[in-house]
């Protein structure tokens, strides 16, 4: 199981949750990656982390103010991307343009989806992953894995239809290890989170509680 810790905009150390999961990883051999805001790529890659971008702009270099390219991002470590995140959602023309800036440059994708149309939809760009995130449940602490299963079964079963070598993350909710495992028993192949690690107390305990079963 793929574990990507999103930051989001969460008031949390970058940098020290990204060192708690270098540990991890490196204790448990369990795959965990964290996607910081943009501005925090480089220090937080250089914890050895694997680090993923936010998002990254379907632009090349030129006029286009405010835009986070994805050689910049590859350039400060990161190697890979979200892309169309519920709370960053993209026309289909910037998913398509974004994955195809990703992979230019190298870096890795997953597309995220409300739902299991999307997630065919998303499938059917050819991402590396793709995640299917309700997001009525983000934030809520209530794990999609237990409170809508059939939304990551029907996910799992979407991707399948249209590009099957396509792994399925699920996310919103998730923080405890049996999260994780529920989610696996589901079909999917990763899970992606924030609050339950980016709100600890203690970020490192979560982590280590998160990967227990996988
Ligand atoms: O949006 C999410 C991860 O990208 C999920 O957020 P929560 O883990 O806070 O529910």
């Amino acid at each position: 199981m793929f574990v990507l810790v999103n930051l989001k905009t969460y008031p949390c150390d970058a940098v020290s949750v990204a060192q708690a999961a270098a540990d991890v990883a490196a204790d448990t051999d369990a795959r965990i990656a964290v996607a910081p805001q943009a501005a925090d790529l480089r220090p937080v890659a250089e914890t050895g982390v694997e680090t993923w971008a936010q998002h990254v702009s379907p632009h090349d270099h030129g006029s286009h103010t405010g835009s986070t390219l994805a050689a910049t991002v590859a350039d400060a470590g990161a190697t890979g991307t979200l892309l169309n995140h519920s709370e960053h959602r993209l026309k289909l023309a910037d998913v398509d343009g974004g994955l195809r800036a990703a992979e230019d440059t190298g870096l890795e994708t997953i597309v995220c989806a409300n739902n299991p149309r999307q997630i065919a939809a998303a499938a059917t760009l050819g991402p590396d992953m793709v995640a299917v995130e309700p997001p009525e449940l983000i934030g809520s602490g209530t794990p999609v894995s237990r409170a809508d299963p059939d939304i990551v079964r029907e996910a799992v079963a979407a991707a399948d239809e249209v590009n099957p070598p396509v792994p399925v993350l699920c996310g919103a909710g998730i923080s405890t290890g049996d999260d994780v495992e529920a989610a696996a028993d589901l079909g999917a192949e990763g899970v992606l989170l924030a609050s339950g690690v980016a709100k600890a107390d203690d970020p490192e305990s979560v982590l280590r509680d998160l990967v227990s079963s996988v």
